[in-house]
């Protein structure tokens, strides 16, 4: 905690700061300039927080429509920090990123992002409040048959397993018409059957809207579904590549990280 010499806690300026960095920095993504089959251009990103440590080391790839490509390396390397700048919940001290958006999320925990006490009230709230209401209750009904989960639309939202979360937090981003899904970890809290159902349906989702895709995992079978793998350790890519291609470093990672994976 820090004062000022006339007694005044600073930290809510010093927070103040940062939330019209995250304005400033959001605006300057410029998607009308990625090439038309590019869904994310991230260029020379970097960030240190505040001790000085540096988390993400002049990151810089692209992914295009369609793909599915996952984001892997060992604890605390700096992928949900990654999913966090591309989202806009936290800011890079220098580079460029360029998303289509809306862009929707889906957390490990999906209970984090469910607000209201039914299914059906939670995806509405994805949809636009501008809207007339016939089409966001028609969207919200599509949302939810398209997830599967149409006949819970009346369940409270606490009631759910975790697999049904995930499906209700991904149709309440659907309703946004997402251009780019981030997925962090969304098997990590399910069973192996749900797990694989949880996959499949994602991937699904992103293949026949073909758009954008960025998945952290820390499970290596999740790899065989991407379409590309992007491996990270401390804060940097070593390796970008089919899994074929970017196995030999990832066994190399894993075997001096397997204690902290
Ligand atoms: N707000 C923050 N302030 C300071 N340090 C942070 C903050 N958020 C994360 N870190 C640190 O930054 C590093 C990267 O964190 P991050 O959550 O991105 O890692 P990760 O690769 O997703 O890890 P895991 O696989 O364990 O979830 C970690 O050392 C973490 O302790």
């Amino acid at each position: 905690m820090a004062f000022t010499s006339s007694g005044v806690w600073v930290r809510p300026i010093l927070h103040r700061k940062r939330q019209i960095a995250v304005r400033n920095y959001l605006a300057e993504s410029k998607p009308e300039e990625l090439d038309a089959d590019v869904a994310l251009q991230v260029n020379d990103l970097s960030l240190a927080w505040s001790s000085g440590r540096p988390v993400l080391k002049g990151i810089s790839f692209s992914v295009p429509k369609g793909q599915v490509c996952m984001v892997v390396g060992p604890n605390g390397c700096g992928k949900s920090t990654l999913l966090r700048l591309l989202h806009g919940l936290t800011y890079a001290d220098s580079g460029k990123i360029n998303i289509r958006s809306p862009v929707g999320f889906v957390f490990q925990d999906p209970s984090v992002q469910m607000l209201f006490p039914t299914v059906f009230m939670e995806v509405m709230s994805g949809t636009d409040e501008d809207a007339p209401m016939e089409e966001r209750v028609e969207l919200a009904t599509n949302a939810l048959k398209r997830t599967g989960m149409m006949h819970l639309a009346n369940k409270p939202t606490l009631n759910l397993s975790g697999g049904q979360k995930q499906r209700i937090a991904t149709a309440t981003m659907l309703v946004r018409r997402p251009q780019f899904m981030l997925f962090d970890e969304v098997t990590a809290s399910l069973d192996p059957e749900a797990r694989v159902q949880m996959l499949e349906f994602a991937i699904g989702i992103v293949k026949e809207l073909n758009i954008g895709s960025l998945w952290v995992t820390h499970v290596y079978d999740e790899l065989e579904c991407a379409d590309r793998v992007i491996v990270l350790d401390s804060g940097a890519i070593i390796a970008d590549g089919s899994l074929e291609e970017v196995k030999p470093t990832l066994s190399d990672l894993w075997a001096r990280n397997e204690g902290d994976w």
